[in-house]
């Protein structure tokens, strides 16, 4: 078994202006982990997934990604070394079915050859409806995209950075705009995506619901991770509640 995270940021700084959006902070994603990244507004979260992502440049510190410094590469190249990010809305071809838009996912990344096309095509379907199965979605296999809920839609996304073989998926707040209910739905499915041996990360406000699913959690004020441990303890340490009073 190899230790080490899958991936680190390491002290990293971010300006913007006279800003420092960023100041110092270091979070690790681990493969088998589900890591969250809480804090109040303003505190870098985004901007911090921005810079892992690459969309972003840091003004300082480094990433590293399998031992690898990555901190110059561009998006494109991280995305295919297996960095996923998930997006708020996904975008998904309405009138196809759930299943075709989670094999579009892979084929986005690699076309199969004409001669391989028909094994591809099946081994590809059998991968992607595992990846529903996991996300809880798979009874909804045959249905178009376009009749899926906002909730479902980030399960269909989720399952499509699956079969993309994402080895990080960093998403940004997954939890917005869901109900109690199917927010807590959408933690199952990342803690179940991240017992595959994924490295899940997401920085989140949701933290009342997100608390029971997490492995590991960063706090983050002003730019800088001020606490840092198993999520039970750092939601309980006082440096997180006087940073939420003093808002
Ligand atoms: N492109 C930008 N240009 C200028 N300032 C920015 C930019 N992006 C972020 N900032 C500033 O950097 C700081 C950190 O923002 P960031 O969005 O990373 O925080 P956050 O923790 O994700 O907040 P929220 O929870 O509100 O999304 C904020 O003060 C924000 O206004």
């Amino acid at each position: 078994m190899k230790s080490g995270p899958l991936l680190k940021a390491e002290r990293i700084v971010k300006s913007f202006g006279g800003l420092r959006a960023l100041d110092g902070a270091t979070v690790e994603v681990r493969a088998g982990f589900f890591t969250l990244v809480a804090g109040p507004n303003g505190s870098g979260k985004t901007t911090l997934i921005n810079v892992i992502t690459g969309v972003l440049r840091q003004d300082g510190g480094r990433i590293f990604y399998k031992g690898r410094d990555i901190s110059h590469t561009a998006p494109f190249e991280r995305r295919r070394l297996g960095i996923v990010r998930t997006f708020q809305t996904p975008r998904v071809a309405q009138r196809l079915s759930v299943l075709d838009n989670v094999i579009m996912g892979v084929l986005q990344r690699e076309t199969p050859k004409w001669w391989g096309w028909r094994e591809a095509e099946r081994k590809l379907a059998d991968k992607a409806y595992e990846a529903l199965k996991l996300v809880n979605l798979a009874h909804m296999w045959d249905r178009p995209a376009g009749e899926l809920s906002g909730g479902q839609l980030k399960l269909l996304e989720l399952a499509r950075a699956l079969v993309a073989e994402a080895e990080v998926i960093l998403l940004d707040e997954p939890g917005a705009g869901l109900n109690p209910a199917l927010a807590r739905e959408l933690f199952a499915a990342l803690r179940a995506v991240a017992q595959r041996g994924v490295g899940v990360m997401a920085v989140e406000h949701r933290l009342d619901i997100a608390l029971d699913y997490v492995d590991y959690a960063y706090f983050m004020h002003e730019g800088k991770v001020v606490v840092e441990g198993a999520p039970s303890e750092v939601f309980r340490h006082p440096l997180v509640a006087e940073v939420y009073l003093g808002q």
